[in-house]
């Protein structure tokens, strides 16, 4: 969606020079002496040019005499002075240039590394519902955009920009002191390329913001075709090409509509070029007449036509620069608004709790962020220390969204949510604070992370609080069955687990599951929840786990959900999800004697595998 545009003027200023601003403080914070450093050579480097220009006419002063012919009496040594002073400030401005250049280089990576860092910073900070949003994710991807380059960009466009205006201003007095009535003339070469930069100004982010969905699912789609995880699928499927012309197709989408806009303003800038530099002929046009009626000394005309063609030059670079300037400054706005949006920093990671007594949900309702129906609808479980709890239920019944409200994840919509005993775990509005549930909350997802990391960390990371422990890690790994193949790894627990890094090894999806669980092991909070927790684990690994669940988590509360019938049936009370609402309630035995769906369920299971 465009930009709105009917801010008012002050608004319209105050914005771009609070992100100019921005950008600079961002500077300052990466590296306040490389900033400095940079500037000092630019401005240098412009008061350089003045030198260079009165160079220019002194030497024409004495080598021409009035008239336009050769001065007779003009000294050698004080034209290879004149000479050598221009050899001087050439080295000059060349050891400036590669001063600033090298400055300009280094910062620019700091100012990237510290606005990335805000951008990571404040993406860690989102609440998850933020992520099914898909304005969201159009935010941050502009807001990565722009944290890369562009701070340094607008500080460099800053710089050089204060350098030309500095130029400018100094060719100007030398011109004003020369051939004042030049100046309205130099003013009307210059009007339309600068008419041109404020139009071109925001058509370039305009378009940035309007492409911003295209390119995430163009993103996606080369992460398809790039990524090891995917490769085998896209083979197998032989998919290459076929996304591939996904791919080209949104491509060329960006490419018609980045053509189309720079059509338009490539013709407005030669129109307005031309305009210019007729005017610049004419001003060459009537010097040589003035210089023939020898009313204009010639050493006054050349240096003043030279100062001529330095302004016009400086005010296209102006130009550019306001244009990069403004554009820049927009996609500042985009990082600046993104890092202030998210929440306030948490510092550092929330230890786990150490104790849990209740958490009780009474007739929770929950739609997910954009959806229409409800995932969860008048859904009342409770869960006792020491319990092992059990949610059960076909595909899509609101298992593993229950248990996201319940680890604190999302905000119920209805409903109330109590933690501990009479709900003294509450946060600002009666309702369990979810960063209490987190702290008392050990998850392993259906859908965990394999961390392409060391399986030290891989387990470790359980505990980000903490410096790791390789002991307790061990005796983690251990709990889940993980020591045995972790040990046999080329480094240990030292090794990384991505074949895209240097002497990196994979693990069976069962083995990733096992170090997920070691991770929840390795985390020690008094709730385990446990989204289907062996889904890949062999039979035998899958009956050690179930049979020993209460000795493993021996003083630990244990909300367990499965599909198979078989594993939740020690659990202390079972809950049956349909649709979204709890259907039945009660331990196994209760569930068989009511007959109802569990019975059936569980008979069916238990049936099948008889039969085989
Ligand atoms: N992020 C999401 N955004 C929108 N709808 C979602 C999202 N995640 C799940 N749903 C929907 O919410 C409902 C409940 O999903 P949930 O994942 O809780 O089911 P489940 O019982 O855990 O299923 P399964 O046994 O397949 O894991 C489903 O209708 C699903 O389509």
């Amino acid at each position: 969606m465009p930009r709105t545009r009917d801010r008012s003027a002050g608004a319209r200023l105050r914005e771009p020079v609070g992100c100019a601003l921005f950008a600079v403080r961002l500077a300052w914070r990466a590296d306040r002496r490389c900033l400095l450093q940079l500037l000092i050579a630019q401005l240098t480097a412009s008061l350089g040019l003045v030198a260079v220009l009165l160079l220019i006419r002194y030497a024409l002063g004495g080598a021409v005499a009035p008239g336009g012919r050769a001065a007779p009496a003009a000294p050698s040594q004080w034209l290879i002075a004149v000479i050598a002073g221009l050899v001087v400030l050439g080295s000059g401005a060349g050891i400036l240039r590669a001063v600033a250049g090298a400055r300009q280089r280094v910062l620019a990576v700091k100012v990237d590394r510290f606005a990335l860092g805000l951008v990571l910073r404040a993406a860690g900070r989102v609440e998850l519902p933020e992520f099914e949003d898909p304005a969201f994710h159009d935010r941050l991807q502009r807001a990565v955009f722009a944290s890369r380059a562009q701070p340094a960009m607008v500080v460099t466009a800053l710089a050089a920009g204060l350098q030309a205006v500095l130029t400018v201003a100094a060719v100007t007095a030398v011109l004003a002191v020369l051939v004042w009535w030049l100046l309205p003339f130099v003013l009307l070469a210059v009007l339309p390329t600068l008419k041109t930069a404020r139009d071109e100004r925001g058509a370039g982010y305009d378009l940035h913001r309007t492409l911003s969905e295209n390119r995430r699912s163009r993103q996606y789609l080369e992460q398809l075709l790039t990524g090891r995880d995917e490769a085998k699928e896209i083979r197998a499927l032989d998919l290459a090409g076929t996304l591939r012309r996904r791919w080209a197709d949104r491509y060329g989408q960006e490419i018609t509509q980045v053509e189309a806009m720079h059509a338009v303003h490539v013709r407005r800038k030669i129109a307005a070029r031309l305009a210019g530099d007729l005017t610049t002929g004419a001003v060459i046009g009537a010097m040589w007449w003035l210089v023939a009626a020898g009313r204009v000394e010639l050493s006054t005309a050349l240096a003043a036509l030279a100062g001529l063609w330095q302004l016009s030059l400086r005010a296209q670079m102006i130009g550019a620069l306001l244009n990069g300037l403004g554009e820049a400054v927009l996609y500042m706005k985009d990082l600046q608004d993104f890092a202030a949006a998210a929440g306030p920093d948490t510092g550092e990671p929330a230890r786990p709790a150490q104790e849990f007594t209740s958490l009780r949900a009474e007739s929770l309702a929950f739609a997910y962020p954009g959806s229409t129906t409800r995932a969860l609808e008048d859904v009342s479980v409770e869960i006792r220390a020491g319990e092992i709890v059990a949610l059960v239920g076909a595909n899509g019944s609101g298992k593993t969204t229950l248990a996201k409200i319940l680890a604190g994840l999302y905000r119920p919509d209805g409903g109330r949510l109590l933690y501990g005993e009479d709900g003294s775990g509450a946060g600002a509005h009666g309702d369990a604070d979810p960063e209490r549930l987190r702290a008392a909350t050990s998850v392993v997802f259906q859908d965990f992370v394999r961390y392409k990391l060391t399986a030290s960390d891989n387990i470790t990371l359980g505990r980000p609080e903490t410096p790791p422990d390789r002991d307790r890690a061990v005796l983690a790994a251990e709990r889940a069955g993980a020591h045995a193949f972790l040990d046999r790894l080329p480094e240990g627990y030292d090794t990384v687990l991505g074949k895209e890094f240097t002497g990196g090894a994979e693990l069976s999806l069962g083995q990733w599951q096992r170090l997920a669980l070691a991770r929840a092991f390795y985390r020690d909070a008094p709730l385990v929840i446990l989204d289907e927790p062996t889904a890949s684990l062999d039979p035998q690994a899958e009956a050690d786990l179930f049979g020993r669940i209460r000795d493993l988590f021996a003083d630990r509360t244990v909300l367990l959900i499965s599909h198979r019938f078989a594993n939740v049936r020690e659990a202390d009370r079972i809950y049956v999800l349909d649709a979204g609402r709890v259907v039945e309630r009660g331990s196994h035995e209760v569930l068989m004697a009511r007959n109802g769906t569990y019975a059936r369920l569980f008979r069916l299971q238990a049936q099948a595998y008889q039969q085989a």
